[in-house]
């Protein structure tokens, strides 16, 4: 089957918002994209645009109002209608890495394999630690790792269950400069390594520059623009797009390719 013609993820037309006493409060409007599989996308845009409502929407902890959410042509969401979130087969990532002190890495990692045997669990956890550069590790607690080795694990455990599509939310933005940008890297190579879909939200213009296939440009609610890096700085869809994208990210990110 062509991934061309049939994208992962399908966000078609939607609006969401929360409901304020009788009224309802728009925050998305008229938001459309389509990731195809293996591809990495990012959100972008200021504090309070609305992206962490995209994602919820996309991971089913809020309603669609208006719209049709599609993952793998599966319907996952519509007025009226949506799939719970552990049955959308979508992994999570935040930044406060919510990790659980109480169990070792290889424990935490694992967490998400309860409905397997020992064995197969295990095969997975022991491919995963060694994914992620940690497999002397294994029998130490969160405490004892650095933030960004914690965000390591949490990158692990969100991925064991092969979900279909990982959403990260602002996952590196606890993290000094040096660590969020290298840790950004490295997560891009695992997703590509395993052909994993993705998408990140996050306010910081050089993470999404460095970290995505397509970049998604949000303004008070409308999605801007939803292209490549390159597109973006060579063809901005509008002026809006163009003020936004800062000339000193447009320089880093030239610099890098
Ligand atoms: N449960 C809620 N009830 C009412 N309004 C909400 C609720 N959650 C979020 N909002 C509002 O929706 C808007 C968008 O919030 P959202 O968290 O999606 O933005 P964001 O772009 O992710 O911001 P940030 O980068 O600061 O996390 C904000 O104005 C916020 O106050």
């Amino acid at each position: 089957m062509n991934n061309i013609m049939h994208p992962l993820l399908q966000l078609q037309q939607l609006t969401l918002g929360y409901s304020q006493g009788s009224s309802f409060k728009k925050i998305i409007q008229n938001f459309s994209l389509d990731l195809q599989k293996g591809e990495i996308g990012s959100l972008l845009g200021s504090s309070g645009c609305g992206k962490t409502t995209v994602l919820r929407a996309i991971s089913g902890f809020e309603p669609v109002y208006e719209g049709h959410i599609y993952l793998e042509n599966h319907l996952l969401a519509e007025k009226g209608r949506m799939v719970p979130p552990e049955e959308r087969q979508i992994g999570m990532m935040f930044q406060d890495y919510a990790l659980f002190p109480h169990l070792t890495i290889e424990k935490n990692i694992a967490f998400g394999l309860h409905k397997l045997s020992k064995v197969a669990a295990k095969k997975i956890t022991d491919e995963m630690l060694e994914l992620i550069g940690l497999q002397q590790s294994a029998k130490a607690y969160p405490h004892e790792l650095s933030g960004g080795q914690q965000q390591r694990v949490a990158l692990a455990r969100a991925i064991a269950p092969s979900p279909k599509l990982l959403l990260l939310d602002e996952p590196f933005s606890n993290l000094d400069v040096d660590t969020r940008e290298k840790l950004a890297l490295d997560v891009r190579a695992i997703l590509k390594e395993k052909q994993l879909s993705a998408i990140l939200v996050t306010h910081n213009q050089i993470e999404a520059f460095v970290f995505s296939d397509k970049i998604g440009i949000i303004s008070q609610g409308q999605l801007l623009q939803w292209a490549s890096a390159q597109e973006i700085i060579n063809s901005p869809a509008s002026s809006a797009v163009k003020d936004y994208i800062r000339q000193d990210v447009i320089t880093a990110y030239q610099k890098m390719v």
